[in-house]
């Protein structure tokens, strides 16, 4: 018996707020990876899923495939500082570098503004586009075609796929697409770490949501949330510990608060979350650090997972 063959790639998953790229990344990946929010614009970094399918192959066995599956929130921010600006230019070159991009469109919303705008930008992008129309639920069948067309005139799609991430339908028709599209070659990410690896960084953007929304007069743009361990227990509890990197001593102190009664608070509501999340139960260990230039050093944003290419 040969060994199975291998595949492995890089989707990019492009669209406008709210056109469901959380919702289908969950689908695709079944799991939950990232924040699903009707809010728009909830995540600011680059959230990645990695989904294995099993793929029929004539004679030789099954194939198996390993679709690492990009996120690119950011395209819209105005980008002011090196990090931000880093990560505009992370969710184009996401795009561009990727084996495939998908072009994911609200049915129901149609071709507004952003759609349109990113499919200009697609027509310089290399990389094979599919066109996936999403929430295929709430419109009817004529709607879908001629929205299919109005695409197509802007640029050119290689497929288009119906789905409805949120009733998972078409979306396994569409993993088995994007497995067939990545090219032959070992896996980009060992097995077990693909399991974990968007765990890391949800846990991440969990704790930063907290952050946000407790913080957010005050300075959350300049502080980043790393996931340092990911320790799964025997008793099937995890333990997670994290830094969140600030600039300086002063934002530390806001950080902490009196007697570290901040730091406290963001950590049980990021702990509630992620354990609700996860329906586990959850250790998170938070950790306050001045890392002035930590913002700027190219090298640390692989591990908020923003540079996903070694
Ligand atoms: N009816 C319906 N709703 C959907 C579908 N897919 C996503 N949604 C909903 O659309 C909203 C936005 O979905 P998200 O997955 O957060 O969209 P997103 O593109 O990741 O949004 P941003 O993070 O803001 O860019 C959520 O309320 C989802 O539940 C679908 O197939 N059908």
């Amino acid at each position: 018996m040969s060994t199975p063959a291998t595949r492995a790639g890089f989707v990019a998953v492009v669209g406008a707020p709210n056109a469901g790229k959380s919702t289908l990344v969950n689908g695709l990946v079944g799991s939950k990876v990232s924040i699903v929010s009707p809010k728009v614009q909830t995540t600011r970094m680059r959230v990645i899923g990695i989904a294995m399918a099993d793929i029929p192959d004539k004679g030789e066995g099954e194939a198996r495939a390993q679709v690492v599956l990009v996120d690119t929130p950011g395209i819209f921010s105005v980008a002011k500082r090196r990090l931000e600006r880093a990560m505009v230019a992370a969710a184009w070159q996401g795009a561009d570098d990727a084996d495939v991009v998908a072009l994911v469109v609200d049915a129901e919303r149609g071709v507004g503004a952003e759609t349109k705008a990113i499919a200009e930008r697609l027509k310089d992008s290399r990389a094979p586009r599919f066109l996936v129309l999403n929430k295929i639920d709430l419109v009817p069948r004529e709607k879908l075609l001629s929205l299919t067309a109005e695409l197509n005139a802007i640029v050119p799609f290689e497929r288009t796929f119906m789905v409805s991430a949120l009733k998972a339908d078409g979306v396994g028709d569409l993993l088995a697409a994007f497995a067939l599209a990545v090219p032959a070659g070992p896996f980009l990410y060992p097995e077990d770490q693909a399991a974990d690896l968007p765990l890391r960084l949800l846990a991440a953007e969990v704790t930063r949501e907290q952050v946000f929304l407790q913080l957010h007069q005050e300075l959350p743009y300049e502080a980043a949330v790393e996931t340092e361990k990911w320790e799964d227990r025997p008793d099937g509890s995890v333990r997670v510990e994290q830094t969140i990197h600030v600039q300086r001593e002063g934002q530390r102190a806001i950080f902490l608060g009196k007697g570290g009664a901040r730091i406290k608070q963001i950590g049980a509501r990021a702990r509630h979350e992620l354990s609700q999340m996860l329906e586990r139960q959850v250790h998170l260990f938070l950790h306050v650090k001045v890392s002035e230039r930590w913002a700027d050093d190219p090298s640390h944003y692989r591990s908020i997972g923003l540079d996903f290419k070694a």
